[in-house]
């Protein structure tokens, strides 16, 4: 689906993104995890050719259904984003401009994308607002600054489902978002994924995302890929010592559990 190969990208002669190699698989869920500034989401926008013009792709290539990307034209790549790869990120100022309602924006992909009429455009986009939770009619006539963080994640998700796309590239789609909130967001990406078999590239730093989500996890430093496998193994039998470093400092869930009343309401469910 996805082969990315000895990928390296500069700015003004420095690497930020160095010789890095990853491939995705239909149907999988990988998380590309590592701290801020590792280089998670250069390679995720170089993917769709979505990088600033001060940065330069130095080698490597981007084979998507064997096509490398790295080659095609502008307006090719422009095709295949939106209706083949579609990107899901972090806040509304990355999936959605606040100057256009939600509905423009949907008509906007559509049209682009296919030969559908506007009636038909509409419908299209408030069934597939309705399919994520979110009232379609009156979603539609808004601006992404009257929703909630949830609601507007919800809409990006619909937006970058609805043209049913191979890949999925969700850049910390649940950041800015409340624990509750994030969760019913993965789950409703993981519920879309699983009924087109599309493949998501799930970048985050919380390494529990990536336990609970994720089939594959390439683990980045420093714009390097340092670790890579199932979650399963990296995550209990880090070989690493940067991953090491990443589970050590997963936060518990609660800290310093308070063992006596822990007992007593062990003592009081019994
Ligand atoms: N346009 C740019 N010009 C110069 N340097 C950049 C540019 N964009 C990113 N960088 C640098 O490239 C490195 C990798 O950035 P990147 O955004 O890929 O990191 P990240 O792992 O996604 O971090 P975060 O989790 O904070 O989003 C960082 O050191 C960053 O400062």
């Amino acid at each position: 689906m996805l082969n990315i190969s000895g990928l390296t990208i500069e700015h003004k002669s420095t690497p930020l993104v160095k010789n890095i190699t990853l491939a995705v698989g239909k149907g999988e869920w990988h998380a590309i995890a590592g701290e801020s500034g590792s280089g998670k989401s250069l390679s995720s926008l170089a993917i769709g050719g979505l990088l600033s013009e001060t940065l330069t792709v130095t080698g490597g290539a981007i084979h998507f259904q064997g096509v490398n990307l790295l080659s095609v034209s502008k307006s090719s790549l422009r095709k295949i984003r939106g209706k083949e790869i579609s990107y899901i990120f972090q806040d509304y100022q990355g999936s959605f401009t606040p100057f256009l309602t939600i509905g423009t924006q949907f008509d906007e992909m559509l049209r682009e994308h296919t030969v559908l009429l506007k009636k038909e455009r509409y419908s299209l986009a408030v069934a597939a607002l309705e399919e994520v939770g979110l009232s379609g009619q009156e979603v539609f006539h808004r601006y992404s600054f009257q929703l909630s963080g949830g609601q507007v994640q919800r809409a990006a998700i619909a937006l970058g489902m609805i043209l049913k796309p191979k890949l999925i590239i969700a850049d910390e789609p649940t950041t800015a978002l409340d624990s509750v909130t994030a969760a019913s967001i993965l789950t409703l990406l993981k519920q879309q994924q699983k009924k087109t078999n599309c493949s998501v590239m799930f970048i985050t730093h919380d390494l529990r995302l990536v336990k609970k989500y994720s089939n594959f996890v390439t683990i980045m430093q420093n714009g390097e890929v340092v670790e890579q496998g199932k979650p399963g193994d990296v995550l209990t039998r880090p070989k690493h010592d940067y991953t090491k470093h990443l589970i050590s400092a997963i936060p518990p869930l609660i800290p310093n559990p308070p063992r006596r009343l822990t007992v007593e309401h062990a003592a009081e469910v019994r």
